[in-house]
């Protein structure tokens, strides 16, 4: 199992180019299946959660191709000639659960494996459930695997989803496509990865309102067509490589990057005394000062402070000045990264949902484990402000979203490496 050593020696300089967004290409892969005609999306990134979604895809009959290094995506479901979405895959993945809302539109049936939990929480899907029953689906639950018919064809809807869920609300949009009628979803989620679908999903012919507001109105159409779609700037990618200059000083500018995917994690990061500049390229990052000033932080949908970047903004306020509290609102078990800071010299306390973290002159390096994806950033980002050398343990969690880490960081000067053990 592969390592990555870093070692904090200072500011950062550099360039570093932001890639497609995992969350966005997860979604868009599966919209595939709405269409016998093919999708091609470029600006894909070179992830391991991207070879799994082709994976499950290819399971299904569809064909995938990664063309271009692997930065475009050729995706064809001429022949699906399988619908059930095995548990060996989606349990890896918990965004395998994409392919229900298609299939069903397309197919009228699907048998897709429930995920499971992972280590970050819960993961269960009532409310995709809900909202493809109010369309007329029948759905039932056997032996681990969800049961979904759609007698006659899904029916357009009026529902309101009990929290804004950005899979729940993927799932639907994607299946009232092709749905008789008109859906209107209402508490529909906000983000820019649903924005993205949406946008795709126009070009393919679908009759889509509303998107990046709490409403979402489609009108059914009998059929989708090809299209050839650029996935959206990931902004979680974007973030995590932001706060690198803010936790070792230095300058950096973002290549792609904008404020506006990123508005409510940008305001924390003035508030605690690091400026970003929009340039025409993308974000220049700097420090204002020599001091990090603690802020508070609470996890909300979009456009609140994303929970993708708690555990790296949680590295920045080890060493801020003062005390921060950082709320954790959508996933009841994402503070896994706490205990390792603490190996690393942080002063965290944990109570449930809240982490307290009062900031300490420096972190120490030290050998720490990635519990999970964001965690096994922060803790590169961590070992980029502390003394000595930090091992980052388990770093298949960083493959699943971010491509090439070790160069990127690097190219801001970084001295960081992956290593076999
Ligand atoms: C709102 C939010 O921040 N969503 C994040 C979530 O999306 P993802 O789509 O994975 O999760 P949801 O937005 O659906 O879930 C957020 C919350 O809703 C609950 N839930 C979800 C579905 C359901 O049927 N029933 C239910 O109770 C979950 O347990 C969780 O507490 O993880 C993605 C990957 O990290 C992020 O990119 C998304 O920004
Ligand atoms: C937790 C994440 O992904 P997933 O929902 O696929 O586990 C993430 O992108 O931070």
């Amino acid at each position: 199992m592969d390592s990555i050593v870093v070692k904090g020696n200072g500011p950062l300089k550099g360039q570093i180019p932001i890639a497609g967004a995992k969350n966005a290409c997860l979604t868009l892969m599966p919209a595939t299946l709405l269409s016998e005609e093919p999708l091609t999306l470029t600006n894909a990134p070179r992830l391991s959660d991207i070879k799994t979604m082709s994976a499950l895809l290819e399971s299904l009959g569809a064909e995938v191709s990664s063309l271009q290094d692997g930065k475009v995506l050729a995706l064809s479901s001429h022949n699906i000639d399988n619908h059930v979405a095995d548990y060996e895959i989606v349990r890896k993945m918990r965004a395998s659960n994409l392919v229900l809302g298609p299939m069903l539109a397309r197919l009228g049936h699907a048998i897709v494996s429930l995920p499971g939990g992972c280590a970050i929480g819960a993961r269960p899907m009532d409310l995709h459930i809900a909202a493809l029953e109010a369309m007329g689906a029948e759905i039932e639950l056997k032996e681990g695997y969800l049961h979904a018919i759609a007698r006659g064809g899904l029916k357009g809807a009026v529902h309101e989803l009990r929290f804004a869920s950005v899979g729940a609300t993927e799932n639907t949009v994607m299946a009232a496509t092709l749905a008789k009628g008109t859906t209107v979803l209402k508490n529909a989620a906000r983000e820019p990865e649903i924005v993205d679908l949406v946008h795709c999903l126009r070009k393919m012919g679908a009759q889509i309102e509303g998107e990046g507001t709490s409403t979402i109105t489609i009108q059914g159409v009998d059929r989708l067509n090809g299209a050839t779609h650029p996935v959206v700037t990931d902004r979680i990618e974007l973030g995590s490589y932001m706060l690198a200059p803010a936790i070792a000083g230095g300058e950096v500018e973002l290549l792609g990057g904008r404020i506006n995917l990123l508005a409510a994690f940008c305001e924390k990061l003035d508030a605690a005394g690091v400026s970003v500049t929009e340039t025409e390229k993308g974000l220049v990052v700097a420090r204002k000062g020599d001091l990090i000033h603690s802020v508070d932080v609470v996890t909300e949908v979009y456009p609140g402070f994303p929970t993708d970047l708690q555990a790296q903004m949680m590295a920045l306020m080890c060493t801020a000045d003062g005390t921060s509290v950082l709320e954790e609102k959508i996933f009841e078990n994402r503070f896994m990264h706490a205990p390792e800071l603490i190996r690393m010299g942080a002063n965290i306390d944990v109570q449930g949902g809240v982490a307290t973290v009062k900031g300490v002159k420096r972190l120490k390096g030290a050998r720490v484990m990635a519990t999970d994806l964001r965690a096994s950033v922060s803790l590169i980002l961590a070992g980029l402000a502390a003394e000595g050398e930090t091992v980052v343990s388990r770093v298949y969690h960083v493959d699943r979203g971010y491509e090439h880490v070790v160069a990127k960081f690097a190219g801001m000067g970084a001295q960081i490496e992956r290593v076999k053990e």
